[in-house]
C-alpha cells in the first residue's frame, strides 16, 4: 500500500513582494510561505513528510492554459524597471509583478506538477505544495488576484496529459472564487470544479455574475462546475461540513474521480480579512479527510490564498496531520447550518439536480429564490465595492487547535485462533480479565460459563478501555455471537459514560433495545422497513435491496449518517456487521474509513468468526490506508430515496446538520 505524504517549499518563492503601495494587494507577502513552513517545522511535520524539489514549469506546462501572447508578455517583467513593472501591472486586477515574480510563478506551477508527479507514479501517497503567487484567479491570458500562472488548472491538464488521468476532481475550498478554473474546464466534463467563496449577492470581489450557483457549466461541461456563494459572511464549521456532506461529496462519489486537487486556500479560516469567516483551523483536518478516500486517497493540495498569518500557519498545519494520519480532532459543538447557508446549499442542489442521479430528489428551487431571482440583478451603483476600511481582524481570537496525539498501537485485534494478524495490526488479549465480568453481562451472557465467549467479551471490553484512553487508536474483533457482543459494548461503552454511535449493517432485525438517554445512538441498514419505533435514538435506514446496495447505502453514508454522526460528536464509532449482510468489501470499507473522521478515529469494528475474508481489508483501512475506490455510482432506488427523505423530514428538528433545504420563511 502506498504512504508518505510529500511536502513542496523553496524559500525562493518568498522572494518577490509588492514594491509600490496597493491596498488591494498589500496583504500577500512573503511572509505567508516563511510562517506556514516555519508552523510545519516547530510541529515536527516536516521531518514526518516526504520533501519533494521544486521545478521550474516549462513553457509546454504554461502553454497547457495559457496563451502564448500571456506567456511571452510574462517573460519580458524579469528585465522592467519599476515603472514598466507598475505600467504592466495596470492591465490586470488586483494583482502585482516584481522582477522575481515570473520566476517565482514557475516555480509554483512546477511544485503543483512536482506532486502531481510523485503522487501518480506513487512514490507518495498525497501531499501539499506550499507556494505563492497562488494560480486559481489567473485566466488564459490575464493575471488576476495575486496570481500569475494558474497551477492547479495546469496541474490537472498536465495530470490528463502525462498520466492518463481521465477525472480530475478540483476542491477549490479558498474564500474566494477560482474564476480562472471555471472557466478553464467549464465545458470539459473530465474536470468537476467544486468551490465556495464569499459572494453577498455580487457584492464580494471579483463580483462575476458566473460566479452564483446557477452556473453549471456548459454544454458537455454541464454539471461539472459547482459554485456554493457564500451570501452572508460569518461561515462556521457547521456551514462548510454540510455543503460537503450534502453538496460535494455525493456527487464526489458519483464522479468517481481518479484524482482529487485541492486549491487550498486558508482564506476560509476565521481571522482572515479577505474572508471574515468563523470556521476555525481544525475544520481543514475534517475537510481533508473527508476528500482522502476518495481516488484511492490521491489527494494533491496546493496553496491558494490565508493573509491571517496565524489562522494559515494553524490550518497548514492541521492539514499536513491529516495527510499524514493523524487522528481528526472532535468536531465538537455543531450546530445547524444558518439560514443563509441553507438557501444556498438549497439552490446549488436544485441547479445541479439534473446533472447528477445523487441529487436526482432535491427539492426545485425555492419560491423565494424564483421570485427575486429575475429582479436580483444587483443595481450597477449597488455593486461598487465598499472602499478599503482597514479590517479589525486583529482582535479576533480562536482556541488554538487541539492536540492531535496518535496513540502507539493504531490498530488492535481480537481474532479467532489461527487468524493471522494482519500487518502493521497488534493482536490485543486482556492481561487483567475482571472477574466478575461474567456477573455484569450474565443479562447478556446467555451462559455465563461460555468461557470462550466470555474471554472475547473481557478482551473487547478491555480493548474500549484503551480507546478511550488513547492507548489504542481503533480496533477489529471477530466474535462467535455478533448481537451479543455488540449489546456488550454498548452496555461498556455507557457504563464508562461514552456515548457510541453504532452503525450496523444487516439484513433482518437486530435483537437491541437502546436506551432513551442519548448515550448511544444506532443506525441500523437493513431491507426492511422496521414498523416498531425504538425512540429516536434508533435510526433504520432500510434499502430495498439490502448492503448489497452500493449507492443507496452511500447515500445514507454522506447525507444521514455523516451529518449525524458529526453533530452526535460520539466517543467511539461502534461499525457492526452482521453475517450474511451481503455488503461489498470496499463499501464497507469506505465505511470504516469515512467514519473515521469521528471520535478521534475511535472505531471498532466487528464482525463474526466466519469473515476471515474481511479482516485484511478492514484492518488496511482502520490503519489509516485508503478504501478503494466505488467505480462511478449508479442513481440509488428511488423508493429507498424517498424513505431516506422521510427519514431526514423526521430527524431533521433534532439533527439540524441533516437539512437540506431552506424553510421557505420568506
Ligand atoms: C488566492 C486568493 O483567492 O486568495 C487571491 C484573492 C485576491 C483578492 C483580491 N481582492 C483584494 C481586495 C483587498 N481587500
Ligand atoms: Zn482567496
Amino acid at each position: 500500500m502506498q504512504t508518505g505524504t510529500a511536502l513542496i517549499y523553496d524559500e525562493e518563492m518568498t522572494k518577490y513582494k509588492l514594491l509600490w503601495v496597493d491596498p488591494a494587494c498589500k496583504i500577500e507577502v512573503p511572509e505567508r510561505l516563511t510562517v506556514s513552513h516555519e508552523a510545519l517545522v516547530k510541529n515536527g511535520l516536516v521531518d514526518r513528510c516526504v520533501s519533494v524539489p521544486v521545478r521550474e514549469a516549462t513553457d509546454a506546462d504554461i502553454l497547457l492554459v495559457h496563451s502564448e501572447e500571456y506567456l511571452e508578455a510574462v517573460k519580458k517583467t524579469p528585465f522592467m524597471t519599476l515603472e514598466d513593472l507598475m505600467e504592466f501591472t495596470q492591465q490586470y486586477g488586483d494583482v502585482y509583478f516584481h522582477p522575481n515574480i515570473y520566476h517565482c510563478a514557475k516555480l509554483a506551477a512546477g511544485a503543483a506538477l512536482q506532486l502531481v508527479d510523485n503522487v501518480m507514479t506513487g512514490k507518495v501517497r498525497n501531499g501539499m505544495a506550499l507556494v505563492r503567487p497562488p494560480g486559481h484567479h489567473s485566466m488564459r491570458s490575464a493575471a488576476n488576484g495575486f496570481c500569475v500562472f494558474n497551477n492547479v488548472s495546469i496541474a490537472a491538464q498536465y495530470a490528463k496529459q502525462k498520466h492518463g488521468v481521465e477525472r480530475v476532481l478540483i476542491v477549490d475550498w479558498d474564500v474566494h472564487h477560482g474564476q480562472g478554473v471555471q472557466y478553464c474546464f467549464e465545458d470539459d466534463p473530465s474536470v468537476l470544479y467544486f468551490s465556495w467563496h464569499r459572494y453577498e449577492h455580487q457584492k464580494f470581489w471579483p463580483q462575476l455574475r458566473e460566479s452564483d450557483y446557477d452556473c453549471v457549466g456548459k454544454a458537455k461541461g454541464a454539471g461539472f462546475n459547482i459554485n456554493v456563494p457564500w451570501n452572508k459572511v460569518g461561515m462556521q464549521n457547521t456551514d462548510y461540513l454540510s455543503v460537503f456532506f450534502h453538496v460535494l461529496l455525493p456527487v464526489a462519489y458519483e464522479f468517481c474521480p481518479d484524482l482529487v486537487l485541492v486549491c487550498a486556500g486558508f482564506d476560509a479560516a476565521i481571522g482572515d480579512p479577505e474572508g471574515e469567516m468563523c470556521a476555525t483551523p481544525d475544520i481543514f483536518a475534517h475537510l481533508t479527510h473527508l476528500l482522502m478516500n476518495l481516488a484511492d486517497g490521491k489527494v494533491c493540495a496546493v496553496l491558494e490564498g490565508g493573509y491571517n498569518l496565524t489562522s494559515l500557519a494553524q490550518s497548514v498545519c492541521q492539514t499536513f496531520q491529516t495527510l499524514l494520519g493523524d487522528p481528526t480532532p472532535l468536531p465538537v459543538n455543531l450546530d445547524g447550518p444558518c439560514q443563509s447557508a441553507l438557501e444556498s446549499v438549497h439552490c446549488v442542489r436544485s441547479a445541479q439536480k439534473p446533472y447528477w442521479s445523487c441529487l436526482k430528489h432535491a427539492a426545485d428551487l425555492p419560491t423565494f429564490e424564483l421570485s427575486t431571482k429575475r429582479i436580483k440583478v444587483v443595481e450597477e451603483e449597488e455593486r461598487t465595492e465598499k472602499v478599503e476600511e482597514e479590517k479589525n481582524t486583529e482582535e479576533i481570537v480562536w482556541p488554538d487547535p487541539p492536540k492531535r496525539v496518535s496513540p502507539c498501537v493504531r490498530t488492535a485485534v481480537v481474532l479467532p485462533d489461527g487468524v493471522d494478524c494482519p500487518d502493521g495490526c497488534k493482536r490485543f488479549t486482556d492481561l487483567h480479565p475482571d472477574p466478575l465480568l461474567g456477573k455484569k453481562l450474565e443479562n447478556i451472557l446467555k451462559d455465563s460459563n461460555d468461557s470462550d465467549a466470555l474471554s472475547t467479551l473481557s478482551s473487547l471490553t478491555a480493548l474500549i478501555e484503551k480507546m478511550e484512553t488513547n492507548k489504542i487508536c481503533n480496533g477489529l474483533v471477530l466474535v462467535r455471537d455478533v448481537s451479543m457482543a455488540m449489546m456488550c459494548v454498548v452496555q461498556h461503552a455507557a457504563s464508562l459514560n461514552k456515548r457510541a454511535l453504532i452503525v450496523c449493517v444487516a439484513n433482518e432485525a437486530i435483537p437491541i433495545d437502546l436506551t432513551d438517554d442519548g448515550k448511544t445512538i444506532m443506525v441500523h441498514f437493513s431491507s426492511k422497513e422496521s414498523e416498531e419505533q425504538k425512540g429516536k435514538y434508533y435510526i433504520p435506514v432500510c434499502l430495498k435491496k439490502g448492503c448489497s446496495d452500493t449507492s443507496g447505502i452511500m447515500q445514507a453514508v454522506l447525507g444521514l449518517v455523516l451529518p449525524l454522526g458529526y453533530q452526535y460528536n460520539p466517543d467511539l464509532v461502534l461499525l457492526v456487521r452482521m453475517p450474511d449482510c451481503r455488503i461489498s468489501e470496499s463499501v464497507w470499507q469506505q465505511l470504516i474509513g469515512i467514519l473515521q473522521g469521528l471520535a478521534q478515529e475511535h472505531t471498532l469494528v466487528l464482525m463474526q468468526e466466519n469473515e476471515k475474508a474481511s479482516v485484511t481489508p478492514s484492518a488496511s483501512t482502520l490503519l489509516g490506508n485508503p478504501a478503494p475506490r466505488l467505480g462511478p455510482l449508479q442513481g440509488p432506488q428511488s423508493d429507498d430515496v424517498e424513505a431516506l427523505e422521510r427519514l431526514r423530514q423526521k430527524l431533521q428538528s433534532d439533527w439540524t446538520l441533516l437539512q437540506t433545504t431552506a424553510p421557505d420563511s420568506r
